[in-house]
């Protein structure tokens, strides 16, 4: 292998989609129930729902209601985020390693009312060793609807203890299937 010299930007590595990634189309279940981005049984969660595309790429939604407020009327910039967080996130199930978010940047280019669905798009841009470089699109109400929020992220892979070692012990009931098997929690 030759040397890099200073400066030189690291060359990318290879990164696949997993064999047992979810088919394209089909939905990405939530990884758990009570998650503040996706657990459907949270009472005032995002409840972001999202598909996974071809390759490596998914295609989330999340609907702004009042219980994710800033301003009156208008939803908060940090709920804009975890929204995007999640969507990101969830390129892990395609990929197939435990991986946790490093560095999330968004930029918010139009106000988001109460009552728009997001359509974030999201996709693995490159990989440099354990970091993965991902990028996002959020547009209003409609998949080619106006950008709203767009992010940039580099996500972690961290071993699948990383869970247990720094949060509770958990049951694979808890998780979803995918979760339960990144994470390596046994029934
Ligand atoms: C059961 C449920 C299952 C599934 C549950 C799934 C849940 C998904 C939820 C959504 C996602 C989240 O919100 S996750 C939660 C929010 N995030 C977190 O809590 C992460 C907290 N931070 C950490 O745990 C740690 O700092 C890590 C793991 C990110 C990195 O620590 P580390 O493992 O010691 O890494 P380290 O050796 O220092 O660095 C490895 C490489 O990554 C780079 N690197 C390290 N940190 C960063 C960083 N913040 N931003 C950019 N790059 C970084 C280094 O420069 C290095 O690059 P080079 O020198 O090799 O080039």
């Amino acid at each position: 292998m030759t040397e890099r010299q200073h400066g030189e930007p690291r060359p990318a590595d290879a990164i696949e989609r997993h064999p047992g990634a979810p088919a394209p189309g089909s939905t990405i279940a939530s990884h758990y129930r009570m998650c503040v981005g996706c657990g459907p049984d949270h009472p005032t969660g995002l409840h972001v729902t999202v598909v996974a595309g071809e390759g490596l790429t998914v295609a989330g939604t999340f609907t702004v209601t009042d219980d994710h407020q800033g301003a009156p009327g208008l939803a908060h910039g940090g709920m804009l985020s975890l929204a995007f967080d999640e969507v990101l996130g969830s390129l892990i199930w395609l990929i197939g390693k435990p991986a946790v978010t490093g560095h999330l940047e968004t930029s918010y280019r139009r106000p988001v009312p109460v009552g728009t669905t997001l359509h974030i798009d999201a996709a693995v841009d490159r990989a440099e060793g354990r970091k993965i470089f991902m990028s996002a699109t959020g547009r209003e109400n409609a998949p080619d609807g106006p950008v709203s929020v767009a992010a940039s992220a580099v996500f972690i892979v961290v071993p699948p203890t990383h869970f247990t070692d720094h949060g509770r012990p958990v049951a694979a009931s808890e998780l979803s299937e995918a979760a339960a098997k990144v994470a390596e929690v046994n029934p």
